[in-house]
């Protein structure tokens, strides 16, 4: 059975430590939702769990090739209709398409267009769709709302409800928005990493 386990994990950006001492356990079924203020270090640390950059200290344990990280770029093709983009995912992922993801995401209506013409929140939906037809079970969700309009709100808060969790997905999503699901959240102020201490440095060779 999937799970996600985070250890003692450090992270940093740019050199600097962000986040220090961080553990978490995620089961089947589990969701957390990461909150802090801009600048805390949420995407930095979906990132790290996602495997696109390297923990300070600390460990991860997951299945092999079970994540999938949705950030600001949606990594879409522009010269592919919506759902050539779905269909070369699928394909990519080996995975069995399924139409029902253009209903799931309100993209019926635009399945012929080439994504370089979608809106933002268009484009953002696309992007949301991707991650059901990879087949990935932990999906790292950076502002996966941006852009969207109430009702496509609601329709990913229902597909992450209804098809990711409750078929025993998990989730680990920065968020500010309700997405109608029940989550534990984690307040990463309390995890800030503190500055080098006093002494630390290597001042007086300079
Ligand atoms: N390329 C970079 N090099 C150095 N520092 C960076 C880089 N990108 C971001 N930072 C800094 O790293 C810190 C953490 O950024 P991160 O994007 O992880 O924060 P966040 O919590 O996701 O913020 P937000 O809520 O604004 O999206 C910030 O102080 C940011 O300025």
């Amino acid at each position: 059975m999937t799970a996600l386990c985070v250890e003692g994990l450090s992270v940093a950006r740019g050199g600097v430590p962000l986040l220090e001492g961080l553990s978490f356990a995620l089961a089947a079924g589990g969701a957390l939702v990461l909150r802090g203020p801009n600048g805390i270090g949420k995407t930095t640390l979906l990132r790290v769990l996602a495997g696109l950059a390297p923990p300070l200290a600390g460990r991860i344990a997951m299945p092999p090739d079970s994540a999938a990280y949705a950030g600001h770029a949606d990594g879409i093709k522009a010269t592919l209709t919506v759902e050539e983009n779905l269909r070369f995912w699928a394909a990519l992922y080996e995975q069995r398409w399924n139409g029902e993801v253009l209903e799931a995401f309100g993209l019926q209506g635009l399945r012929g267009r080439p994504a370089a013409t979608l809106s933002a929140g268009q484009a953002r939906r696309l992007g949301l769709a991707r991650l059901a037809v990879i087949g990935r079970p932990i999906l790292l969700l950076d502002e996966p709302t941006v852009s969207l309009d109430a009702a496509s709100v609601k329709r990913f808060g229902d597909w992450l409800r209804e098809r990711h969790l409750d078929r025993g997905g998990i989730a680990v999503l920065a968020t500010h928005v309700e997405l109608g699901i029940e989550a534990p959240q984690l307040d990463l102020a309390a995890f800030r990493a503190r500055p080098a201490a006093a002494g630390a440095s290597d001042a007086p060779f300079l």
